[in-house]
């Protein structure tokens, strides 16, 4: 297995004067999930963007193994992102969409045999927890050196979770693997490090009480 290394550090985000992130830095790599808790706002999916290349900070150095990268998304095979919001056009078809993502339909049905019958419908035919589905497993399985997951485990019914996360355990031996979510336990039982961005930093976590010491959760 080829191991690789993606290290976003110095990372500085301003809105309007307001900082939103300082001096975050941030590492992944094949083999591992990163996962990252924070309350509403505190600039969570800014930083997936940050590292994704879709977003400037005012200042951030993103390396992949190694080497200074302007935007990652410009790099092929390096990266995907699964933003907060459904992002796939609705108007196409399950196996064009497959197409373009270059993950076979194969390969989805085995996760999802359930999907069989929606090989030739539109996106838009799905209910949005089964579109939010889809799109999480077709990032998880493309074949790429790192996945960004922005809330995949929202909307999503408990059996499909679980499935997500098996899925998250398994392709993570290939890539590695960025998750931001607030269904904080699922996100601690997938993550191999876990932090939590406050006011603008992270912090290392640990144990469920270091989550209450920040006062991310209640007890
Ligand atoms: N384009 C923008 N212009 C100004 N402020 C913005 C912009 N985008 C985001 N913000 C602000 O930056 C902060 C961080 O937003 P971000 O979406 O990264 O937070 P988050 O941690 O992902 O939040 P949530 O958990 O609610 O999804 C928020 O206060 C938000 O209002």
């Amino acid at each position: 297995m080829t191991k690789n290394l993606l290290e976003a550090d110095s990372v500085y985000l301003e809105y309007n004067t307001r900082t939103i992130l300082s001096d975050v830095y941030v590492k992944a790599e094949t083999g591992k999930v990163t996962g990252f808790l924070g309350r509403n706002g505190c600039g969570k999916s800014s930083l997936m963007r940050i590292i994704f290349g879709s977003l400037k900070g005012n200042f951030q150095s993103v390396r992949l193994n190694k080497q200074y990268q302007e935007s990652l998304l410009m790099v092929p095979d390096a990266i995907r992102y699964l933003p907060q919001k459904t992002f796939i056009p609705k108007q196409l078809s399950i196996d064009e969409i497959c197409l373009i993502f270059q993950v076979s339909f194969n390969s989805i049905i085995q996760e999802l045999p359930v999907f069989e019958k929606y090989q030739h419908q539109k996106l838009a035919t799905l209910s949005g927890g089964e579109i939010r589905l889809f799109e999480a497993i077709i990032i998880l399985l493309s074949n790429v050196k790192f996945v960004i997951l922005d809330e995949p485990f929202s909307h999503i019914m408990p059996l499909h979770v679980e499935k997500l996360k098996e899925v998250i355990n398994r392709e993570k031996h290939k890539k590695g693997i960025i998750i931001t979510d607030h269904l904080y336990k699922h996100n601690m039982e997938v993550s191999d490090d876990l932090y939590l961005i406050r006011e603008g930093k992270t912090f290392r976590i640990n144990t469920h009480d270091d989550l209450v010491r920040h006062g991310y959760i209640l007890e």
